[in-house]
């Protein structure tokens, strides 16, 4: 692995006694894309605004970009572009004027070359005079973005920079975090879109504020040793929970007109499945197990382990 940007362990944020982020550790090279997935509530944004110096950590050690991610927030702050969830420029100013906005808060020494630079950066030098209110979702993130970099930060930190962007935008989108990964810098990016996990280089994936699988992608898949089986082409009614209540099968999720039929224990769920067919005439194939039926089993699992609450989410 290259030299580590983010390189911190035990970190944990406790509020009202309970843990939401549970002694994580991680890690991420030096210009390497890492996807931060995870059910809503699982403690994604309270990590990143611990990283970037916005919350106090409860517990934790380590370093963001060579610098004690404790004691020296502030120097961190200064190479850090932070993209929040929530659109927090302002929509009666142009898009140049947000920009020449942040560039004087950073108090950059010049600023109408950084502001030209962002916005050559990210295409948006035609629309300069646009008000930002006026802006479509996708070229909102495409803003968002130009405001994170205009100061030239090492690290990238995106908390689900992509939510309700059309998917070309998404792309174009996610060609511009390579491009800026190739050029050396580092992004952590929460997505709870699995094609976005898969343009990722690393990904971790957490619950309960805890860090249930690491890796890329064929690590994750391959650690999880899932087995699989998909139906293909049939509606009929009530099937999914009839497959659930088999012995062995852990979940059951639907990809359009196919369902993917998961379990742990291999022999137990062809068994089952070899049972049902003989019964209902449905025709099932072995499959790969995709990044979803790993997650989705990860949460029913961490569910049994730890949670309380109903499928869906960790709030
Ligand atoms: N200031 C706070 N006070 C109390 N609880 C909080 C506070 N901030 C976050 N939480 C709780 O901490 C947990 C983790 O929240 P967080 O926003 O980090 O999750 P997330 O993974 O980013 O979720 P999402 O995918 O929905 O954005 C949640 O249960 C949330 O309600």
């Amino acid at each position: 692995m290259n030299a580590l940007a983010i390189d911190v362990r035990g970190l944990t944020k406790r509020y009202d006694g309970r843990a939401v982020v549970d002694d994580v550790t991680l890690q991420v090279g030096q210009g390497r894309i890492c996807g931060f997935l995870g059910p809503n509530g699982s403690g994604k944004t309270t990590t990143i605004r611990m990283l970037c110096g916005l919350l106090r950590p409860d517990a934790g050690e380590g370093q963001c970009l060579g610098l004690d991610f404790r004691r020296e927030a502030a120097a961190i702050k200064r190479q850090v572009g932070y993209m929040t969830q929530k659109f927090g420029l302002y929509d009666d100013l142009s898009i140049r004027e947000n920009l020449d906005f942040v560039a004087r808060l950073f108090e950059l020494p010049q600023r109408r070359a950084s502001v030209d630079r962002a916005l050559d950066q990210l295409g948006l030098e035609a629309r300069q005079r646009q008000l930002a209110g006026t802006l479509s979702g996708g070229w909102k993130q495409r803003l968002a973005l130009a405001a994170c970099l205009i100061h030239g930060p090492r690290l990238l930190l995106l908390d689900e920079p992509t939510a309700g962007v059309d998917p070309k935008a998404r792309r174009d989108f996610w060609d511009q975090i390579h491009r800026l990964a190739a050029q050396g810098i580092t992004v952590l990016v929460s997505t709870h879109y699995m094609d976005e996990a898969a343009r990722c280089h690393d990904l971790v994936y957490i619950a309960y504020g805890k860090v249930l699988a690491r890796g890329n992608e064929r690590e994750i898949v391959d650690a999880a040793g899932l087995s699989v089986w998909a139906l293909e082409g049939t509606a009929e009614q009530g099937l999914s929970e009839r497959l659930r209540a088999l012995p062995g099968v852990q979940n059951v999720v639907a990809f359009g007109n196919t369902l993917h039929v998961a379990g742990r224990d291999a022999a137990l769920l062809a068994q089952s499945l070899g049972a049902f067919l003989g019964e209902s005439g449905v025709v099932l194939r072995e499959a790969r197990a995709n990044l979803e039926d790993v997650f989705i089993s990860l949460i029913d699992q961490a569910q049994d382990n730890f949670g309380h609450g109903p499928h869906g989410g960790t709030r």
